[in-house]
């Protein structure tokens, strides 16, 4: 590839075929576009089915292996089929495969979950037993810990399939990323935004990240363009919490990393998946020591669970 895309040799950007992982790799599209000037035809978006969107009718965590929504794009992009592919940095594992770096963070959106329901304005707010839909381990064991009484079940595919769920009253209500119903143009059907102090998000959620090849310097140079220094500070602490629990998307783990001044304010939870235990850790560093807060905090919880609160784990 020449080191500036054109319409007769367009960058071609990979992504899963989800609406809101079009929206991401338009967003990414339009962006260098800005940057350098280049019309809509000097990019490429080529869709990649990936093993998590083949099988929809079984909960994630059945499935198992990390990189679910990942691995396909991944090899194209090893394959030179694509030249970079556009992650939601929430579903990345911390380790890329051979070749490939994953650098590149385009302007963090709201990190925090959205409560969707047509009935009720909140989590308080609902009856002795109701119905929650949710595919996230995260996110069950957050309201179970919150309200033992309800009931969670499992709710996968995307936005529009689960809003299509929740009308059809499979569930009472859902929660959904602020990040991925602003960048739909749908942030009107979330009735409240659940502050982090309520739901602390996932690690990295609200954040797209650039995969490239290691050795493509052109590309590099591209992306170095769009690249967004405080939200890699954020994710680098985050994911460096996540990394030393080894943890991926499919365990109930959260953290959180906002930059204030030039201090960076981390805070990380763990749970166990039926929401009966809670643990979080929390602090305040300059922001280069952000990736040893995050390894900190997470040591901190390993060394605070009690017997068997990992067993979960495989
Ligand atoms: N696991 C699916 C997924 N991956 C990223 C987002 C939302 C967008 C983001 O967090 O950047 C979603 C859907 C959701 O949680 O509502």
């Amino acid at each position: 590839m020449p080191s500036t895309p054109s319409p007769d040799s367009p960058l071609r950007i990979g992504t899963r075929g989800s609406p809101l992982a079009l929206a991401q790799a338009e967003e990414t599209a339009r962006r260098l576009g800005e940057a350098f000037s280049l019309p809509a035809e000097a990019f490429e978006i080529v869709v990649i089915r990936t093993t998590g969107d083949r099988i929809i009718d079984r909960p994630l965590k059945d499935i198992g292996g990390k990189g679910l929504f990942t691995r396909e794009i991944e090899e194209a992009l090893l394959g030179g089929e694509i030249d970079i592919a556009v992650h939601s940095m929430k579903d990345m594992p911390t380790l890329q495969p051979e070749g490939l770096v994953l650098d590149t963070y385009l302007p963090r959106e709201d990190p925090c979950d959205g409560f969707v329901s047509d009935q009720y304005a909140g989590l308080a707010e609902m009856p002795q037993g109701s119905v929650v839909g949710t595919s996230s381990l995260r996110r069950k064991a957050q309201v179970l810990n919150r309200r033992p009484d309800l009931t969670v079940v499992e709710f996968r595919g995307n936005v529009q399939t689960r809003l299509r769920k929740l009308a059809d009253g499979v569930a009472t209500c859902t929660f959904l990323a602020m990040a991925g119903l602003n960048r739909l143009e749908m942030s009107h059907i979330a009735r409240a935004r659940v502050r982090a102090e309520e739901m602390l998000p996932a690690v990295g959620q609200g954040a797209i990240g650039i995969e490239r090849r290691i050795n493509d310097g052109a590309t590099a140079e591209l992306l170095a363009a769009i690249h967004d220094t405080p939200t890699s500070h954020a994710l680098s602490a985050e994911r460096a919490f996540l990394a030393e629990l080894d943890g991926s998307c499919e365990t109930p783990i959260a953290g959180l990393a906002l930059l204030d001044g030039d201090e960076l304010w981390l805070r990380g939870e763990v749970l166990r998946p039926d929401g009966s235990e809670r643990l979080d850790a929390e602090g305040r560093v300059p922001i280069a020591d952000g990736p040893e807060l995050g390894r900190r905090l997470a040591r901190e919880l390993l060394s605070a669970t009690s017997p068997g609160f990992f067993d979960w784990r495989d």
